[in-house]
């Protein structure tokens, strides 16, 4: 559960005061997240969520951010919208954190990643890739290989408390990741942490797109990258390349790939394992004292990285025809 931040029933009165959403019925927090502190805010209104942003959202990024949920808005694809105060501002404070209403989406995360949940999500990913091409706001990534790096130096000395060797792993990937990470594909606003309780979906069909503190500019391949590791593996660490073959042609049914990115989708999902292995081994080593959340195991983008470092690379799975298209068999 991420609940940072506690908030008194006198602050979220006087709070929820500046909007037209009528008094509050509830507040509850989320047991789920791990980034802010979450509340499912009930009003006369119907219900609403009310974002407090902790650490590693920061303040100056928020326009950005909320710029972009309006800019999707517009678009007509389902996801949270800011909700303004009598004012006409969507960005407050309350207990000394930046703080947002958005409106509530229906829908359910998939606890168990059916291959349709990956054809859907793929068609979903292109989808928005478009939706923001005319987005004119920019936000550079700040968890590529130099923010990487600055994670590796914060947590080199305790790493191997979480994996003996981890320390020599990473200094190694990101040797490796610096030698080989493309200069020159197709950019866009990228949604960055696009896991499954991000999605969200109503009975079998995707029903809306959550959580975009992570967007950014960057490669919008970099973005399928972190599909496929988030959704593409399975419990037992295993790859699951039927999901990822759907993830990938229902995206391209939407947004072609080019050569150079399928090529490239390698070493993409290379960095994208090191980026959320080193954020979660940050988090593990430092989880604040009191704090209502589950940090998330590093070692499972562990053995990502090492699935995609052995010689049964995505390559062999399906980035193996001439021409780029996916192959259907699976190699031996
Ligand atoms: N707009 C929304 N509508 C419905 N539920 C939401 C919404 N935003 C967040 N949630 C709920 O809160 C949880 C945590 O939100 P998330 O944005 O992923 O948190 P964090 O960024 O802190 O990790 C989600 O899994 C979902 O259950
Ligand atoms: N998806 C990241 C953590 C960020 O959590 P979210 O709740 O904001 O999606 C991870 O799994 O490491």
């Amino acid at each position: 559960m991420a609940v940072y931040t506690e908030v008194s029933d006198e602050d979220l009165s006087a709070f929820v005061a500046q909007y037209d959403l009528g008094a509050v019925l509830s507040c509850k927090g989320i047991a789920e997240g791990v980034e802010n502190s979450n509340f499912l805010l009930v009003t006369e209104r119907g219900p609403y969520i009310l974002t407090l942003y902790e650490k590693r959202t920061k303040r100056e990024d928020l326009p950005f951010f909320l710029g972009l949920m309006e800019h999707l808005a517009v678009k007509g694809v389902a996801s949270p919208l800011p909700v303004a105060g009598r004012d006409g501002v969507a960005l407050r404070e309350l207990c000394g954190r930046p703080a947002v209403i958005v409106t509530f989406l229906a829908g359910m995360w998939p606890r168990r990643v059916q291959p349709m949940h990956c054809a859907q999500l793929g068609e979903a990913l292109a989808r928005l890739h478009l939706a923001v091409a005319d987005f004119t706001m920019t936000r550079p990534n700040a968890l590529s290989l130099k923010g990487w790096h600055e994670l590796f130096a914060k947590s080199a000395d305790r790493a191997d408390e979480v994996a003996v060797g981890l320390r020599d792993t990473l200094r190694a990937e990101l040797d490796a990741l610096e030698a080989h990470w493309p200069t020159d594909l197709p950019t866009g606003v990228i949604h960055a942490d696009l896991f499954p309780d991000n999605v969200f979906f109503r009975g079998e069909t995707l029903s809306g797109l959550i959580d975009f503190y992570f967007a950014c500019n960057d490669f919008l391949a970099y973005d399928v990258a972190i599909c496929i590791n988030a959704w593409c593996f399975e419990i037992d660490g295993s790859f699951n390349a039927t999901k990822a073959r759907l993830l990938l042609a229902n995206y391209r049914k939407v947004r072609p790939l080019s050569r150079a990115e399928l090529d490239a989708l390698p070493w993409l999902c290379r960095g994208s394992a090191t980026r959320f292995l080193l954020t979660r081994l940050y988090d593990w080593l430092n989880r604040p004292p009191g704090a209502f959340v589950q940090p998330k195991d590093p070692v499972e983008y562990l053995r990502k990285l090492r699935f995609h470092q052995s010689t049964r690379s995505l390559r062999d799975y399906f980035i193996d025809d001439e021409d780029g298209t996916a192959s259907a068999a699976d190699p031996a």
